[in-house]
């Protein structure tokens, strides 16, 4: 009988890792990143209810809320809430925009302040996670995070030109697709009434709103490569005083590049998750 590996136990929806037992304390969060060496289980292999929203399920959030404690849970509680609205308001004022103007150019600008604040104060996920009041894998998290960061302030904020691409609309609809079912999936799953619609589209959307957000992402960085080559922006030249040079254009060479490594290991990430939550499935690690 193979064992419970970390990543079950710290992924989202895994019935098993919880019936193996409360666990106060996350567990390693690198843990959850793929690449372990681990097969697939049935959760009826494993004895387990892999149902959607079961009685042991309701079992098991008041568990979990008891883990959290009052302050984490009613803070998370808020936090979700806010945020669902906060992307809800954006897509609202997206598609009034476009029914208005009939036309995709504008949109970014008429937008941009709410979107910032919203993908800004998705830092506090990073914290949530380096805290433990969230089991998600901190490098997840942060490079879900840091990316969207680099999009808005570094490149669609900072580069003016490339706001009426195409582009732009095509991460912006993905993110708030994504978003507003990933917040309402977390606020329903803390007041212990998931919808199984909501479950459902957290852990299929993403199959098609991934690939379109990080299109979209790219398409965006390569629009802006001429505009950072011209003008040098951020970019530090010798000589200088401490000796430093930095060239932003490469710096986004270099960032285009490592979404090959990264975007697969967060995409199979979220495959993993989608056959645990959805289909019961549990990672287990063979004993030598
Ligand atoms: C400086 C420049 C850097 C550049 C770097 C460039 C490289 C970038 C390459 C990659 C590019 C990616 C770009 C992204 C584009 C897009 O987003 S496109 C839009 C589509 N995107 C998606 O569909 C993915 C969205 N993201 C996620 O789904 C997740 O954030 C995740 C980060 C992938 C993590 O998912 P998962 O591992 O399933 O964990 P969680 O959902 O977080 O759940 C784990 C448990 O934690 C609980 N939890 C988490 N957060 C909360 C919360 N806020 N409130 C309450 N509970 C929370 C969750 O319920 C789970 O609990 P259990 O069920 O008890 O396990």
């Amino acid at each position: 009988m193979g064992r419970l590996t970390e990543a079950a136990a710290a992924s989202g929806g895994a019935s098993a890792a919880r019936s193996a037992g409360p666990s106060p304390t996350p567990l390693p969060l690198s843990s959850t990143f793929p690449g372990c060496t681990a097969t697939m289980a049935s959760s009826e292999e494993d004895g387990t209810n892999g149902g959607a929203s079961e009685p042991g399920e309701e079992k098991e959030a008041t568990g979990k809320r008891r883990r959290l404690g009052l302050l984490a849970t009613v803070w998370l509680t808020f936090y979700n809430i806010a945020m669902t609205a906060g992307w809800l308001v954006l897509a609202i004022a997206m598609v009034r925009f476009y029914m208005e103007k009939g036309t995709h150019k504008g949109l970014y600008k008429s937008i941009q302040k709410t979107l910032k604040f919203f993908q800004t104060f998705a830092l506090l996920e990073i914290v949530h996670c380096l805290i433990g009041i969230v089991p998600t894998s901190v490098i997840v998290a942060g490079v879900q995070v840091s990316s969207r960061i680099f999009m808005v302030w570094l490149i669609t904020h900072s580069i003016k030109p490339i706001q009426n691409e195409e582009s732009v609309v095509l991460f912006l609809v993905a993110w708030t697709v994504t978003e507003i079912t990933r917040y309402s999936f977390y606020t329903f799953s803390l007041l212990d009434h998931l919808p199984y619609f909501i479950k459902w589209a957290r852990y299929n959307f993403f199959i098609i709103l991934y690939p379109v957000g990080v299109v979209g992402e790219l398409l965006t960085i390569y629009a802006a490569l001429p505009y950072v080559k011209k003008t040098g922006m951020f970019s530090i030249r010798l000589p200088n005083k401490y000796n430093v040079s930095f060239d932003y254009y490469y710096f986004l060479l270099i960032t285009m590049a490592s979404y090959i490594p990264l975007f697969p290991q967060l995409y199979f990430h979220m495959l993993r998750q989608r056959r645990k939550v959805l289909h019961g499935e549990v990672m287990v690690e063979k004993d030598d």
